[in-house]
């Protein structure tokens, strides 16, 4: 039984309303109509996302959902998570997930116990585990080499990679103490590649998370039965300057530097609007 205030419900799932939250008033549209084919192909998958109160995992979120698939959202930010959901059609609305409610979690990534107990809630609350996971938490504390301090480049890292390593082992222990298959993405940057001014510690995390990605890949993808296989795909993504919060941070000047090495001149959207 979770404790009382503790913004769980009786089983220990996320309240989608936690104490004292004012739901927005208005301004977020409300979840837009699903035609049949987009809602099939992932109707029986449950996805669980983190950092899914903004951004890239917000528009992740969105896309899953109109897809047809359940999806717990997570973020460090309990009331971010809890809007998304409210985008996604609130909690128990069946119509946008035919599988099950859509339910927010709270948990930052970057903590084991917090992790563990993450995937505990999340099984706890729909009996099973989450067939697709994609980490989207991660931060950036910008500054030059010469200047960067050991919390800017601890907290990147704990974040940014630690937190992926724990998301991907608890998510995979899951699927495998269940015998389910399942999809990891994992969400790098082009920066872990490329590298970039001003971010030696988000380069080093975004690189690490290639390599721990396209490990786990060779580890838990076979599907015969190894000692290490189990049919469990492992992918990172590398976005490029994307408009989100994140972004919103950088200097103009950046920005207008960046944009002029950018072909279609602009940067891209969360929602990935390929034909704009
Ligand atoms: C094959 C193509 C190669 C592409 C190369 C680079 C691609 C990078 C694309 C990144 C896309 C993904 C980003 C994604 O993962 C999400 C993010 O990480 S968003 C955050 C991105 N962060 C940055 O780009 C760092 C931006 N810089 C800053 O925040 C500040 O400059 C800071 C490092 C904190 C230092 O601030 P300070 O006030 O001390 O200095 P200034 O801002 O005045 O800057 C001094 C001069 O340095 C130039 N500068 C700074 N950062 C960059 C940069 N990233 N790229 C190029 N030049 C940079 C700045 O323009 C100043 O120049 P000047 O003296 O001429 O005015
Ligand atoms: N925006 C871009 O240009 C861009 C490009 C490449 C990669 N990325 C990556 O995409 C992902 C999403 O970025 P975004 O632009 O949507 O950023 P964002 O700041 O809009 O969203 C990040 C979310 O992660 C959450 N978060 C932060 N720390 C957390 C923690 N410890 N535990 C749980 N949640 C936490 C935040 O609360 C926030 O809701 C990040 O990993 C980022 O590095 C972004």
């Amino acid at each position: 039984m979770a404790p009382r205030g503790s913004g769980l419900d009786w089983r220990g799932c996320a309240l989608a309303t936690p104490p004292g939250w004012d739901w927005p008033s208005a301004g977020c549209p409300p979840a837009r109509p699903l035609d049949m084919a987009s809602q099939l192909r992932l109707r029986s998958a449950l996805a669980l996302v983190t950092g899914a109160g903004s951004g890239i995992g917000r528009a992740v979120s969105v896309r899953l959902a109109k897809e047809g698939a359940t999806v717990a959202a997570c973020d460090l930010d309990r009331a971010a998570a809890c809007e998304t959901v409210w985008l996604l059609g609130g909690q128990g609305s069946e119509k946008v997930a035919p599988g099950g409610a859509h339910t927010a979690f709270q948990a930052d990534v970057s903590e084991a116990g917090a992790v563990r107990r993450l995937l505990e809630q999340v099984q706890a609350c729909f009996s099973r585990p989450p067939s697709v996971v994609v980490s989207c938490a991660g931060l950036t504390r910008d500054e030059f080499l010469l200047r960067m301090s050991e919390d800017d480049w601890d907290r990147v890292i704990a974040v940014n990679l630690k937190g992926i390593f724990l998301v991907t082992q608890a998510a995979a222990q899951a699927l495998v103490s269940s015998g389910c298959r399942g999809s990891i993405i994992n969400i790098s940057s082009i920066v872990g590649k490329v590298g970039n001014v001003g971010q030696t510690n988000y380069a080093a995390s975004k690189a690490g998370v290639i390599g721990l990605t396209q490990t786990a890949a060779r580890e838990l993808g076979r599907l015969v039965r190894h000692p290490w296989g189990h049919g469990i795909r492992c992918n990172s993504v590398l976005p490029g300057f994307i408009t989100t919060p994140m972004t919103q941070k950088v200097p103009q000047k950046v920005l207008d530097k960046v944009i002029g090495m950018i072909p279609m001149g602009h940067l891209g959207d969360p929602e990935g609007g390929l034909f704009m």
